[in-house]
């Protein structure tokens, strides 16, 4: 089944997410986008991808009824990794990838939205990483990418409080570009695409691989352990709690076991 839709248009390729309800990333999703942005990269027309969620969200997040069918802490610390990988491919793919945000980008979402090299974002989309509300922790780098974006203090709140920030308030936050009214976001999100598209290819490249040396082996060091511990809380029982009162639609009931 196919969950991506693809359009070029004016050098761009817009990529769509469209698994209802929520576009959550189940595995099958985070696959076929690994897949579509291998046959993007050599397409010499694409020159800026441009990616969107279908229906009310940009993406909810990694796919929390999909968690229940998953049983070990390895087989969760395999999948961080997967999604880690995936979101590196897009920070270092050799295109501008940009994320047009309207909804929410919660959890997985916002950490796919954190791998793209520009965040457009709707005035009132709710931009988070709620995983510590499941008993959880981010694991596709969003430990490693939030605070480098937003600086520690405000991502230690966001983490350990669960609260979204508003679309107006992630740019005044430094965690997306530009906020526009829902109904204009595309428009001016594909607007940018097209200037983009129009600078030349090498030196763009050049630009996104360069971009790479900032990055300190500190942060691989950091995805690693998040892997691991993503793995770990799992197999505890406020993870299997959290997830639990998330699909019965209550309040979660934390022990610390
Ligand atoms: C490594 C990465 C880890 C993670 O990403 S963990 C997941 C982090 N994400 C979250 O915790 C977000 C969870 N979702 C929500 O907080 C809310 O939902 C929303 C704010 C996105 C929307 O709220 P509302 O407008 O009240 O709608 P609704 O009835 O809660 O959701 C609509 C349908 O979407 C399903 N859904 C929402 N998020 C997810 C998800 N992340 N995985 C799987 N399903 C999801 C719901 O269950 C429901 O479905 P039905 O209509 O069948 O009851």
């Amino acid at each position: 089944m196919s969950f991506l839709h693809v359009n070029v248009e004016d050098r761009v390729a817009v990529i769509t997410i469209d698994k209802a309800p929520a576009n959550a990333l189940s595995s099958a999703v985070l696959k076929e986008l690994s897949f579509v942005l291998d046959e993007l990269k050599n397409q010499e027309e694409v020159r800026v991808i441009l990616l969107r969620g279908e229906g009310r969200f940009f993406s909810a997040g990694a796919d929390i009824k999909e968690f229940t069918t998953v049983e070990t802490g390895e087989e969760f610390a395999r999948l961080a990794q997967f999604g880690q990988d995936l979101f590196e491919k897009m920070e270092t793919f050799p295109k501008p990838i940009i994320a047009a945000i309207h909804g929410a980008a919660l959890g997985g979402g916002l950490e796919l939205a954190m791998g793209c090299h520009i965040r457009l974002v709707s005035k009132t989309a709710k931009l988070g990483l709620p995983e510590l509300q499941l008993g959880l922790i981010p694991g596709f780098a969003g430990t490693q990418r939030l605070p480098r974006l937003v600086g520690s203090a405000k991502a230690f709140e966001m983490l350990f409080t669960s609260d979204p920030l508003t679309g107006d308030e992630a740019v005044r936050w430094g965690l997306a570009n530009h906020a526009f009214e829902e109904e204009s976001l595309m428009d001016e999100a594909f607007k940018m695409a097209k200037k983009i598209s129009q600078k030349g290819p090498i030196s763009v490249a050049s630009v996104i691989e360069l971009s790479r040396y900032s990055k300190t082996q500190e942060y691989h060091n950091g995805v690693k352990r998040e892997a691991e511990l993503f793995g770990k809380v799992f197999t505890s029982e406020d993870g299997k709690e959290g997830i639990q009162a998330f699909i019965e639609k209550r309040a979660p009931e934390f022990k610390g076991k």
